[in-house]
């Protein structure tokens, strides 16, 4: 039985598998660690994380590790997505290049949203172009039995990666992630990306039992895929529900929020916990009603706005990725309009309003990072 509260999750006390659970140690400070926070003594994405005033406004972009840099495509280069991903030395590799080359505050885990249902043994691959490929989508109460919960001895490279990061990492924090139900629920249900979502909407109102059993399901996976990456180090989770935007606030609270609140649960009072979505300014309060200390929020609802919705919410976000391609003098103002946006709200975590376009240029990124650090250093 595991207990209700989750403040036994902690680095130096795994759970037992049957092949033994990697002991992580716990990481000592180098010199590239971003500075400690002026009153809490803490790193500025954990400081901010928590609603405590950073010496500096913290910045991390999601996807930050990826096909925008040079040496990740080198690092990649023969072994595909999934295979990375259970690679911890590679995981290792990839999560600190951005780390290395931006000086960002926090890591962002190397891994995809589909590796737990990989590792339950869901027949299930990242097509380079287009994304997760499911090989039998799921569509029947028949299908509920293909989703067994997931084991930590499921996913011995996840503890392993994490354990290699924390040497690399100093006080650094990691983030881990998972997949928020609904996002994968689509990609299981409709076999691949869609851009309507159609079936997964008319299987919530068919049978809304087959749905619910499906997204319960999913819910108990991801939870148990953010308690590993928190026991095995991780200082924070995101819990992306990337495709959320898609439906109303009525179907997004009878069919999605419950099962994001569980999910989220998994990790109640152990690490801050961030909640996104794309396309979400319709769902910004309900999404914070799952639990979750900081709101993530794409780049089509301004933080000052979103700040006046949600008080006491930490806020992250929220600059326009497509923004990183435009000039350096356009580039920088908006970069200065997000920080003075953000003052608004109860914290702020610098980030994009979604992930790092591959087209991106690196030291346009660098650039951003420099200049949230210069304009807002206590
Ligand atoms: C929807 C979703 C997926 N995966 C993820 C989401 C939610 C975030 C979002 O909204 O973008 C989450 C994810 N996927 C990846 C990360 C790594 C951490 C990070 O840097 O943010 C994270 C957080 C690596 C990845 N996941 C993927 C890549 C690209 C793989 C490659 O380099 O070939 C990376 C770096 C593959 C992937 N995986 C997925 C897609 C749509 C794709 C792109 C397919 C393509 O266009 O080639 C599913």
């Amino acid at each position: 039985m595991r207990a209700t509260s989750h403040s036994h999750l902690r680095a130096d006390r795994p759970r037992a598998c049957k092949d033994g659970v990697v002991v992580n140690d716990v990481p000592s400070p180098t010199d590239s660690a971003p500075p400690a926070s002026r009153l809490s003594g803490e790193p500025p994405f954990l400081a901010a994380a928590r609603g405590e005033e950073p010496s500096r406004t913290p910045v991390w972009f999601m996807r930050q590790a990826g096909r925008s840099l040079p040496e990740y495509k080198e690092a990649r280069a023969g072994t595909s997505m999934l295979e990375a991903c259970r690679t911890p030395e590679l995981v290792c590799e990839i999560t600190m290049q951005p780390v290395r080359r931006y000086g960002v505050d926090a890591a962002v885990f190397f891994s995809d949203i589909v590796v737990p249902l990989a590792a339950i043994g869901v027949d299930i691959d990242i097509v380079p172009g287009t994304g997760p490929v499911v090989a039998e989508p799921f569509r029947t109460e028949a299908d509920l039995k293909r989703l067994r919960n997931l084991d930590p001895c499921d996913v011995p490279y996840i503890t392993e990666a994490i354990g290699l990061l924390g040497k690399e990492l100093g006080t650094t924090p990691l983030i881990g992630f998972a997949g928020a139900p609904f996002t994968l629920a689509s990609y299981l249900i409709e076999g691949g990306p869609s851009r309507d979502h159609a079936k997964t909407k008319a299987l919530m109102h068919s049978a809304p039992d087959v749905w619910h059993g499906i997204a319960s399901r999913l819910a108990a996976i991801c939870g148990e895929f953010l308690r590993v990456q928190v026991e095995a180090g991780a200082k924070a989770v995101q819990l992306f529900d990337s495709w959320a935007g898609a439906l109303s606030e009525d179907d997004y609270r009878a069919f999605a929020l419950p099962h994001s609140t569980a999910a989220l649960a998994g990790v109640a009072q152990s690490v801050p916990r961030i909640h996104f979505g794309v396309g979400t300014g319709h769902l910004l309060e309900a999404m914070a009603e799952t639990g979750a200390e900081i709101s993530g929020v794409d780049f089509r609802v301004p933080l000052d706005q979103a700040a006046k919705r949600l008080p006491g919410k930490v806020l992250q976000g929220n600059l326009d990725p497509a923004l990183i391609l435009a000039d350096e003098a356009p580039l920088l103002a908006a970069t200065d309009r997000v920080v003075a946006a953000g003052r608004d709200a109860k914290g702020h975590i610098f980030n994009l309003g979604h992930g790092v376009l591959p087209e991106s240029d690196p030291g346009k990124l660098k650039l951003v990072v420099d200049r949230v650090h210069e304009t807002t250093a206590r």
